[in-house]
């Protein structure tokens, strides 16, 4: 694992989340993006080396609408960039984490991603993404 790529943030309202974050950050959101292979609308924010992802839900059997259902709006994963995404699920199964999508999945950013089941990951969900 390289760098934290993201940090992703559930929110209810994307509009006011960016003009929040955009407040906190003293700068504005460098994009959206709708991934509807995910049933989300995210908003990009640079910080640094690492970005904030805002998360608002397009339908209801959304994750980030399931979330919101039982939890409230705050940091929903952390996501890792790695090399090869492909080794890294390797490495990991065999350590023993939980992989819910073995198959590497399209992202936002044309990225692969690969989630891992936070029970396994001390309550944290986690992300693995690999770059074009
Ligand atoms: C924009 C695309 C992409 C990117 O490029 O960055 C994204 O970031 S997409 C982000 C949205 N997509 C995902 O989150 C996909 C992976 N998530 C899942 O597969 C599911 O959400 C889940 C993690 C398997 C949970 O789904 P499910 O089991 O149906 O939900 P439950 O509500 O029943 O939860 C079970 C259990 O897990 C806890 N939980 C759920 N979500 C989280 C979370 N984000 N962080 C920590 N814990 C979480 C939940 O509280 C339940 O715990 P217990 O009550 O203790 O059983
Ligand atoms: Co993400």
């Amino acid at each position: 694992m390289r760098k934290i790529e993201h940090i992703g943030i559930a929110v209810a309202d994307l509009e006011k989340s960016n003009a929040l974050f955009e407040k906190l950050l003293g700068k504005a959101n460098f994009k959206t993006e709708t991934v509807e292979g995910e049933g989300v609308e995210t908003s990009f924010f640079q910080v640094g080396e690492t970005k904030i992802e805002l998360l608002q839900a397009t339908r209801p059997d959304s994750p980030i609408a399931k979330y919101l259902e039982k939890k409230s709006e705050g940091v929903h994963h952390i996501a890792f960039d790695v090399e090869d995404i492909h080794a890294e699920v390797g490495r990991l199964k065999e350590a023993g984490f939980e992989i819910l999508n073995e198959t590497p999945k399209q992202g936002a950013d044309n990225k692969l991603v690969v989630f891992l089941h936070p029970r396994s990951t001390n309550g944290v969900l986690v992300e693995l993404c690999q770059g074009e």
